[in-house]
């Protein structure tokens, strides 16, 4: 290594390889940027912890766990789960004591049109805005800077596959920029196995498994693509990003593909 070489660039993941490195070359610190903490939240009345039994119209809160692995799997700390009701004044409570120990806030659930949409009632008073992306899964969104400390909160919505391609798409990035890093996914072109359909004027982040073939990424987009279908999801490995002006395409087309940081296992 000659002097003056530069060994860790700005922006890189500290791990044991970057530390052995620091430190075979002398330097006993390092200038970082700490992890973000971050507090999850969920909502619904609806929704009860897995591993307690349901009654009719309840089902188990699924997205906490998912989002808070999620967040620890792109280096943030996790430092509050939180399984919130439906009533719009305690949640206000519950974002201002949240946005007090920690520097980002990540809830799913209750940003859409219906009776009970808590977060939405709660927090458009408090600067955080709602909209509807065009985009499949994942159309109603918020966000804002909460509170003194203009905390970023990412309102995603509930349904368990909306929440993670929602994460994939809005908050992992942003986790990497607060962390100082320049975003770490990887983007192939891949090669559509079989046609797929998608919906006129939305960007559809369809699931999909791709294998390399040949030397190209071959992308079978699982069978359910509803943003409820979580045992679908978990056999996709990748995103694939179908541009909002496509209604279809055709197997042996080219299209964007995000290969997950953790895939499943592939059948
Ligand atoms: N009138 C309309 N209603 C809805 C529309 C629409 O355009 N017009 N769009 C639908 C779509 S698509 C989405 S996405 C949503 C999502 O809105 P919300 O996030 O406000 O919906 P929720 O009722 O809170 O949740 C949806 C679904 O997901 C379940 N859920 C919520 N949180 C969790 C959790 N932590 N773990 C597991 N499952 C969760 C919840 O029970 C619901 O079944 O709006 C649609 N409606
Ligand atoms: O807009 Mo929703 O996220 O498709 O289920």
């Amino acid at each position: 290594m000659a002097q003056g070489a530069l060994v860790i660039p700005a922006g890189t993941r500290v791990n044991a390889r970057t530390l052995a490195l620091a430190a075979a070359t002398g330097h006993p610190t390092l200038p970082v940027r700490p992890r973000p903490r971050v507090a999850i939240v969920s909502t619904g009345d609806e929704l009860i912890p897995p591993g307690e039994p349901l009654s009719p119209g309840q089902i188990h809160e699924s997205n906490s766990v998912m989002l808070a692995a999620a967040c620890r799997s792109r280096g943030a700390e996790v430092v509050a789960t939180v399984a919130a009701g439906d009533e719009p004044e305690s949640f206000v409570g519950l974002i201002e004591d949240l946005a007090s120990e920690c520097d980002a806030i990540v809830s799913s659930g209750g940003v859409s049109m219906g009776a009970y949409d808590v977060v939405k009632a709660a927090l458009r008073e408090h600067g955080i805005e709602f909209v509807q992306v065009a985009m499949q899964p994942g159309k109603p969104q918020g966000f804002g800077l909460f509170g003194e400390h203009r905390v970023p909160v990412f309102a995603l919505p509930g349904n368990p596959v909306s929440s993670f391609v929602s994460f994939e798409v809005f908050v992992a990035p942003a986790l990497e920029a607060m962390m100082g890093g320049t975003h770490e996914r990887r983007v192939v072109t891949g090669v559509m196995g079989h046609a797929l359909t998608s919906p006129r004027g939305k960007t559809q982040i369809a699931r999909a498994v791709t294998t390399p073939e040949g030397g190209a990424w071959v992308v079978n987009p699982v069978v359910g693509q509803g943003s409820h279908f979580v045992a679908d999801l978990v056999r996709a490995n990748s995103l694939v990003i179908v541009p909002a002006d496509a209604e279809s395409l055709a197997a042996g087309d080219e299209v964007e593909v995000w290969l997950l940081s953790d895939p499943g296992p592939i059948p």
